[in-house]
């Protein structure tokens, strides 16, 4: 299939799970609309490790901060072992229950309604002197944008895997996000009371699947309550966790709710020697994984000669240094709903991931083009931060979470948002915590909270300093896809327009991977999204959070349109425009070159090969002053003045440079200064791009550049020189395309969605499955048990890394360690004995799959799905679309 090269956002689609993802839950939000924010009223929670150590102090420092998320498919137990953290670090006087749906997390209409996570923010803890930002990363793969940008601000991430079910293919695709954005990992495997928990397989699949390095430093404990003969015994249940780095036994005290952890040492006289052997067969796994990469444990082996006898915190510092390199992922396990072996895991975050000013300093780009490092010039630094989320809350208005990059935000200070450029004011600035709410006066770097009063701002923007100078510096942001899905949204009268129109963009300020346009030849507003169930809880806040009335039409897939062939170059070197616009003449002259973009040919290689490949696209672009990318197209206006005839050396130098560089010398006179000709120019550019001549679908794909530029005094405003670029590229796409491969009158070609998709099937079922793939759902298979997946991942070379993952007692299917002891008889086995498919597939196939899958697979195939890009529709599909579309 082919995708060209601008397919440069990978958004996660559709879930193939009857139910959809996380109930993690904004509870910032949810606080505000339930009438449980109390500003300045945090009250200390008795016995709480974090009130005592001040650690929730807004200066603790840096190294003491960890801003992380937890990434989990969808009941993997998120939300349980989130309560759990918030009781243990002393934040809820008591722990949630996620299946009476009264956690602190479950406020949000829709969330409680639909059990899924639709907002993101981020809530703030203590544990051991530390302050944990956790930060929700919502599962649900309609709000990828959601999850794009809580990855985009984490430092560290938690994943959480459910024993029984293992690697599903939704971790598969929240792993890989983290991945890209190289986001270190510790793995918590969760249920380990569930009857066919797997916990070695598990960690086998995170090798395999994932394509990690994962090191194994607790194993489970089992045992018999009734005492009978240790871990092998018939009627053995997980009971805690051994501690495989300390050699010791971890249980949970029931009576505390676990808040109390009993640690024992297990030495070569415990009673049950098969639960000694197998620890220590687990520490020497360790240790000889860490030697193989880490300098300091090889030396500290050679010397001592003893896998037991290198100390603990020896061992743990190494295992910190390579969680942080992303070189291994060390793996816990638990039972979150049983208070089992969570606080471990929040010693974990303290102590495998990193602090903010551990990671690869954030990048922005200075408003000459220049790419440079925030954050690492000391405390002087002036302010950056990013705004990774906004909530809409009708009493106060916009809540910002922002995390700063640099420097310091104050409580009123003036800001500029250098993305929009707007003057801004931090009114107030908020901590969100569990149960409360606190204004703080200010928020160091590295950290994370809320400002209330900005206007403007949206997700994703920079916000500096306001005397600041460079007005144009923008963190690299974070990506939004273009919606893939649209619907009409009719007010149910004339003076519900303007509210449904207000309301809509305050959806988007929030959301921006939603979209608005209005339909030219119907007038009709039309919401873009990023899946079904995107769209349709956009328009249940219309309704309910808005209070807007409006009803929303048939949702459509949003196909693109780009000029047919790869390589072409159409030119129009010299249009004219003159014509009067409201009684005053308006004239320009330019030339535009517009050519298609290359394709290439995606080999179903992993996620991140191919996101590398439009990644270094980008760097190169971004070298390059005068281009900018839209949508996947690329806007070149390179634009200098005509030197000054007193100086004719310079004046011929100039022009040779410009002429080298591919820069428009600016002919004819006016008074516009260059930027504001480059934005009329550009403004005109994305106009025609907007609407593309076979059924106005936005065009993509497309390198437009600017070639020559006439302008004639006070005749040529902004608007004429926009509206004269609009129709230069317009013609030259009307000019250009592939007439000898056209297939019907037209110059351009319909683009569809195409879809990444993981489908997980039984061994018994994968024939079929397969055959609808290929068969009527146009798809391409890729592979078949993630082997092309895992040859291409971050970890390419996973060298001679030698897994070890111990035997799991309750579970004897297919991938079980040969030493299981008993059987299952869960139906577990037809989980386990499942298969792996990928491929690539249009977007419009793939509607109602989640039915079809179930189908014919008995009810047991999962999938989960992201877009990759846009492929050119066939001509016979295209035709009939065309035909519907335009009515026959
Ligand atoms: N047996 C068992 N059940 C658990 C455990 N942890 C969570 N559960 C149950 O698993 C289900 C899902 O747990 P959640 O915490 O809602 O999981 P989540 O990942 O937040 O789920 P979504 O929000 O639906 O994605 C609930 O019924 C929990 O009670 C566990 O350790 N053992």
């Amino acid at each position: 299939m082919q995708l060209p090269p601008g397919s440069a956002f990978r958004s996660v689609l559709a879930s193939g799970n009857g139910r959809p993802f996380s109930k993690w839950t904004a509870c910032s939000r949810a606080l505000v609309n339930t009438g449980r924010f109390k500003a300045r009223t945090v009250v200390p929670l008795q016995s709480s490790q974090w009130y005592s150590s001040h650690a929730h102090k807004t200066d603790v420092a840096i190294k003491n901060c960890r801003n992380i998320g937890i990434i989990a498919h969808i009941d993997a137990g998120k939300t349980t072992t989130t309560e759990r953290m918030l009781h243990y670090a002393g934040f809820t006087r008591r722990i949630g229950d996620v299946d009476s749906g009264d956690t602190i997390m479950d406020y949000m209409k829709q969330e409680r309604e639909r059990g899924i996570t639709i907002t993101s923010a981020a809530i703030t803890f203590g544990w051991k002197d530390h302050r944990i930002n956790l930060i929700d990363t919502p599962g649900h793969v309609d709000f990828t944008i959601e999850v794009e940008r809580s990855i985009r601000v984490l430092d560290g991430a938690v994943t959480i895997l459910d024993a029984v079910a293992g690697v599903e293919a939704q971790t598969e695709t929240v792993w890989q996000q983290a991945a890209r954005q190289g986001v270190p990992r510790i793995a918590f495997v969760n249920k380990m009371d569930r009857a066919g928990a797997g916990f070695g397989r598990t960690v086998r699949e995170m090798r395999t699947r994932l394509g990690c390095r994962p090191v194994v430093i607790q194993i489970p404990l089992m045992e018999s309550p009734t005492g009978a003969s240790g871990s092998g015994a018939n009627d053995a249940e997980f009971s805690g966790v051994v501690d495989v780095l300390s050699m010791e036994i971890l249980r949970w005290d029931a009576d505390s709710k676990g808040a109390k952890v009993i640690r024992s040492p297990l030495d070569p006289s415990y009673p049950d020697q098969e639960l000694y052997q197998e620890a220590v067969k687990a520490r020497v796994a360790v240790v000889e994984q860490i030697s193989a990469l880490d300098e300091k444990i090889i030396d500290l082996f050679l010397t001592l000669e003893d896998h037991m006898a290198i100390e603990t915190k020896d061992l743990r510092a190494a295992i910190r240094r390579l969680t942080l390199s992303s070189t291994i992922v060390p793996v816990l396990c638990g039972a979150s709903f049983k208070n089992i072996g969570v606080q471990p895991l929040m010693d974990s975050v303290v102590d495998f991931l990193p602090s903010p000013d551990e990671r690869p300093a954030a990048i922005a780009r200075m408003p000459d083009g220049k790419m440079v490092e925030i954050g690492s010039g000391g405390p002087k630094e002036r302010l950056c931060a990013l705004a990774f989320k906004v909530i809409h809350d009708a009493r106060r208005g916009p809540m910002v979470f922002v995390r700063i990059y640099a420097g310091q935000l104050n409580e009123r200070a003036q800001l500029w948002n250098s993305t929009t450029h707007a003057k801004e004011r931090a009114n107030k600035l908020l901590q969100m915590y569990a149960m409360d709410v606190e204004e703080i006066t200010h928020i160091t770097k590295g950290n994370i909270g809320v400002v209330l009063g900005l206007k403007d701002t949206r997700t994703g923007d920079t916000l500096i300093d306001a005397h600041d100078s460079r007005k144009g510096l923008a963190l690299s942001g974070i990506k939004v896809p273009s919606p893939v899905f649209f619907a009409a949204i009719e007010p149910m009268s004339t003076s519900d327009e303007k509210p449904v129109e207000e309301a809509i963009k305050a959806l988007i300020r929030e959301d921006p991977s939603l979209g608005m346009r209005i339909d030219e030849e119907t007038g009709q507003t039309l919401l873009g999204g990023m899946g079904e169930l995107h769209l349709e809880v956009a328009k249940e806040r219309l309704v309910s959070d808005f209070k807007v009335n409006a009803e929303m039409g048939k949702m459509r897939i949003s196909f693109k349109e780009t000029m047919r062939g790869a390589g072409i170059v159409s030119e129009v070197p010299n249009w004219e425009y003159d014509r009067e616009i409201l009684g005053k003449r308006g004239r320009a002259r330019v030339g535009i070159s517009v050519e298609r973009l290359e394709q290439f040919e995606d080999t179903g290689d992993n996620t991140s090969a191919s996101a590398s490949k439009v990644e270094n696209g980008k760097e190169s672009k971004d070298s390059n002053l005068a281009s900018e990318e839209y949508e996947g197209n690329e806007i070149v206006i390179s634009l200098a003045e005509q030197p000054t005839k007193s100086d004719e050396a310079g004046a011929q130098s100039a022009a040779e440079k410009a002429a080298s560089t591919g820069t428009v010398i600016l002919s004819g006179s006016t008074d516009l200064p260059i930027p504001a000709i480059r934005n009329a120019v550009k403004n005109g550019i994305l106009s025609a791009l907007s609407r593309g001549p076979l059924l106005g679908y936005a065009q993509t794909y497309l390198k437009v550049r600017l070639t020559d530029l006439h302008l004639y005094g006070g005749d040529s405003t902004p608007a004429a020189i926009s509206s004269c670029v609009s129709a230069a590229v317009t013609e030259a796409i009307r000019l250009g395309g592939n007439s000898s491969t056209k297939e019907n009158d037209s110059n351009s070609v319909l683009l569809e969605p195409i879809m990444d998709v993981r489908v997980e099937v039984a061994e018994k079922d994968v024939g079929t499955v397969i055959g609808d793939i290929s068969g009527t759902r146009r798809g391409r298979v890729l592979s078949l048990d993630g082997s092309s997946h895992e040859a291409s991942h971050e970890a390419d070379d996973l060298g001679e890394f030698n897994i070890y993952a111990p035997p799991d007692p309750t579970y004897t299917g297919p991938g079980a360690s040969p030493s299981s002891p008993k059987s299952s008889s869960t139906g577990i086995a037809t989980m386990a004995d499942r298969k792996s498919i990928r491929a690539q597939v249009p977007l419009s196939s793939m509607l109602g799959y989640d039915a079809a899958l179930r189908a014919l697979t008995g009810g047991t195939g999962k999938f989960a799905m992201e877009v990759i890009g846009y492929g050119e529709m066939d001509f016979d599909r295209q035709r009939e679309l065309i035909r519907e579309m335009r009515g026959g």
